[in-house]
């Protein structure tokens, strides 16, 4: 796969009502800071400026991540310009609501869910096999029992651009 290709950058850009929607089940209250990680073209970043959030938008590519901060410029949106796998997450409290390349599932949940994260709560695009399987089994951090994982709204292959080969849910994670 060329390495600058949509397929390498897991570029599934989710629609304008799916992405109102998530941020709507999120229930995001002015003033809270939200992690948008993979931002994009900003489809989530927006509904969460919209929800009175302060964002944080991690992109790690690096037109779309200066496309970002001339979009969101004044709008309380922090852009981030760096691989997530490197980022170091808010000292205070936060959530994430995010549609990451599916292939960084468990590097997001690796650092998010680290021992001393701030994470408050988590409203994540997955794959729908990943996210039941974190479901069902927990993930390796969930042993310290910090960790409620349930499944939230499950999403249509039309809802992205392009569209994915694999069904997608929301898991929704909980600090208990
Ligand atoms: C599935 S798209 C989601 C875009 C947008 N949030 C949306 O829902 O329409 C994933 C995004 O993650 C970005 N990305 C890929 N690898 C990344 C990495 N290692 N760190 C941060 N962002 C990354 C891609 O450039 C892409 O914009």
């Amino acid at each position: 796969m060329p390495a600058g290709s949509r397929r390498s950058w897991g570029w599934h850009a989710l629609a304008d009502p799916f992405a109102a929607a998530l941020v709507a089940d999120a229930d995001v209250r002015p003033g809270q800071l939200v992690v948008d990680l993979g931002a994009g073209d900003g489809a989530i970043t927006r509904h969460l400026v919209d929800a009175g959030a302060r964002v944080l938008a991690v992109e790690k590519h690096p037109r779309r991540a200066a496309a970002l901060r001339e979009r969101f410029d004044g709008s309380g949106v922090t852009v981030v310009p760096a691989d997530l796998r490197d980022l170091r997450l808010p000292r205070r409290p936060f959530r994430v609501v995010a549609n990451p390349p599916f292939s960084l599932t468990s590097a997001s949940l690796r650092l998010l869910l680290a021992p001393g994260s701030a994470l408050v709560g988590a409203h994540l695009v997955l794959q729908r096999q990943a996210a039941r399987t974190i479901v069902e089994r927990g993930v390796a951090v969930r042993r310290a029992g910090r960790w409620r994982f349930e499944l939230g709204r499950t999403l249509p292959r039309r809802a992205f651009t392009p569209r994915p080969r694999v069904d997608t849910v929301v898991l929704v994670v909980r600090r208990r």
